[in-house]
């Protein structure tokens, strides 16, 4: 038989000890109030009845948070009367067990949950604690003053788990305040089983325990991957000569590309995609053709370039894809070769890149044969 749990938040303190600003449970962390990550977190252990106890000036606070099956109640002028409040509204349709979780321990896990609940089938409380692993001592006037034995002595933490009706009738039973629900529930007599807490699960009490809790959120975040990709397109047109340089391989041909460089216009294409990643314009930009300098350059000079400022800003080539469109010369018998030279000059393996032709099915100037176009990709990725 499935037993019945309602779990209550206390979240009515005033978070004197964290300083300034608003209560620590409604500060913000990593964009979000405290309480927001508090409530996540013990839905992700599982927990869906969720009992809110917040001070009655914060009532409105509220609205900004997910209230999906959350009751509010206003607590009391301690954590003891805040949890009571709880307690008695729960009486009305009373849960098997209860789980009173701090409002401002936001990073518990779902392990502890689940060990807290565990321990319910066998023991009428539980509560997850650590033990205390440091030498400890007894402050004597700003002196070391006798150490006290560490061995079975454990910090606390909540949520701490209960069979309902014996809690309710402890803290009906309890004359004033106490630190934790623990103590209310030992003095009636009830045995708490030790469950392991954990690290995270450490309580919002002091202003840099925030900081704290900032880090904590920052190394959860996936790490994004910093992909760019970039796409180049050139053409060039068909005048005299003996062949084309083609991704840098010279493919016999009874025409010449015609151009200011080499006119290679696959490497073009691939030099503008990179430079596209990179938002760094196009080989116009770098190598002004109005510059005589260039004249008949040797592309790989660009596409050296192109990948040189790539690397400089920490990106390597992923992979690339050119796509070269004509009827002829045929493409296909050199298209290894060209792969090979493309991979020498970026510096990478030739399985990283890729060329390939299409002809336009004689439509066009490349179908009429006038020149050649080439369309590039190239994806660059940091690191
Ligand atoms: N009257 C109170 C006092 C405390 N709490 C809650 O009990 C938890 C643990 O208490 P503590 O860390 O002592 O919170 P504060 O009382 O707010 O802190 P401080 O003692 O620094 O003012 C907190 O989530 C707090 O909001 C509560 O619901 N009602
Ligand atoms: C309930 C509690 O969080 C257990 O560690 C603690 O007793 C309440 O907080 P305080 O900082 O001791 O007031």
């Amino acid at each position: 038989m499935t037993s019945s749990i309602a779990t209550i938040i206390v979240a009515a303190g005033r978070g004197t000890r964290a300083g300034g600003g608003p209560p620590k449970q409604w500060r913000r962390l990593g964009g979000q109030p405290v309480l927001a990550h508090t409530l996540d977190a013990l839905r992700a252990g599982g927990l869906t009845r969720l009992i809110l106890v917040l001070h009655p000036d914060d009532m409105t606070r509220a609205q900004g948070l997910d209230l999906h099956g959350v009751t509010l109640v206003a607590g009391g002028a301690t954590r003891t009367a805040s949890v009571r409040a709880a307690l008695d509204l729960l009486s009305a349709a009373p849960p098997d067990r209860v789980l009173i979780h701090d409002g401002a321990r936001p990073f518990v896990s779902a392990r502890v949950v689940g060990d807290v609940m565990q321990a319910l089938n066998d023991y009428p409380a539980a509560a997850p604690a650590l033990a205390v692993v440091d030498a400890l001592w007894r402050g004597q006037d700003g002196f070391v003053g006798a150490p006290v034995p560490r061995d079975g002595l454990f910090r606390a933490q909540t949520p701490q788990g209960f069979h309902f009706a014996p809690l309710l009738s402890a803290h009906r039973a309890w004359p004033g305040d106490a630190p934790d629900d623990v103590e209310i529930a030992r003095a009636f007599g009830l045995s708490v089983a030790l469950v392991p807490g954990c690290e995270e699960n450490y309580k919002l009490t002091y202003a840099p325990d925030f900081a704290r809790a900032e880090a904590m959120l920052q190394a959860r975040k996936p790490q994004m991957t910093d992909i760019r990709l970039g796409n180049g397109y050139d053409v060039h047109r068909f005048g005299p000569g003996d062949g084309c340089w083609l991704c840098g391989v010279k493919v016999p041909h009874g025409r010449a590309l015609q151009g200011h460089s080499d006119a290679d216009v696959g490497m073009h294409a691939l030099t503008d995609a990179i430079y596209g990643a990179l938002a760094e314009g196009d080989i116009g930009r770098h190598f002004p053709p109005s510059d005589p300098q260039w004249k008949g350059a040797a592309s790989h000079i660009f596409l050296r370039h192109a990948i040189e400022l790539a690397r400089a800003r920490g990106y390597a080539l992923a992979n690339c894809d050119v796509t070269l469109v004509c009827e002829y010369p045929k493409i296909g018998p050199h298209a290894g070769a060209m792969q090979a030279e493309l991979a020498r000059i970026i510096g990478v393996e030739v399985g990283r890149v890729s060329v390939k032709a299409t002809t336009s099915e004689r439509l066009g100037f490349t179908g009429r044969e006038e020149g050649i176009a080439a369309l590039a990709t190239a994806c660059l990725i940091a690191g």
